[in-house]
């Protein structure tokens, strides 16, 4: 039995072009992330894969690349469930600045602590950590039976909340993570084996 299980970050946002922190706040997809999420839906067809299901975060960047790439496989219907366990590691107060203006306040090597430690909260926002303990519960519960199941599943969603699923799926420790970047667009294909450990993981890159 195919056990498959797609991981697609969204495509470029307005602010990831503008290098602000974004988190929980909501811009839409820039030009070259439509693109992008259009690219991710055709690497998939190219690569022969389909789908039962979908899941999304509850913010927008990550539906609307959804929607792009499910336009793109032609199964603009395919159910698709919502939910705010997937949404972006929330950044707290972080969200809306600059992240060089941060650095020159704050220092690079704090900067970067916020951004990639595993259990470093930036100021009123979740770790890597806090994040993980609300997206692996919905993974578990939701997501991860019915992949067992044989639901071919797509979930699209942000470059911490899907490391967070990362983190397990690839066994990294709170060191190895600390250099885990996800590309805006890229879609990592994962199929597990019955007791939900991982059999195979590729990349596809977006084809633009
Ligand atoms: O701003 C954010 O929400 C994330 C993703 O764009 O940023 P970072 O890569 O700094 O974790």
């Amino acid at each position: 039995m195919q056990r498959l299980l797609v991981l697609v970050r969204h495509g470029q946002s307005e602010w990831n072009l503008k290098n602000l922190f974004t988190g929980w706040k909501d811009p839409g997809l820039t030009e070259l992330g439509v693109a992008e999420a259009r690219g991710a839906g055709r690497a998939l067809k190219a690569a022969g894969l389909g789908f039962d299901t979908a899941y999304t975060s509850e913010l927008g960047r990550a539906q609307r690349t959804l929607t792009l790439i499910l336009d793109e496989l032609g199964v603009p219907n395919l159910p698709t469930t919502r939910d705010i366990a997937l949404n972006e590691r929330d950044y707290g107060d972080l969200s809306g600045l600059n992240r060089d203006e941060a650095k020159a306040r704050w220092g690079a090597e704090q900067v970067h602590l916020w951004r990639r430690s595993y259990d470093v909260q930036p100021p009123g926002g979740e770790s890597l950590k806090d994040t993980i303990a609300r997206v692996l519960p919905y993974y578990c519960q939701e997501i991860l039976p019915r992949v067992l199941r044989g639901e071919r599943t797509i979930v699209t969603a942000h470059g911490n909340s899907l490391r967070a699923l990362v983190m397990v799926l690839d066994r990294l420790t709170r060191d190895t993570i600390l250099g885990a970047e996800i590309a805006t667009g890229a879609a990592l294909v994962y199929h597990l084996n019955a007791d939900s450990t991982v059999e195979s993981k590729v990349v596809l890159q977006p084809q633009l």
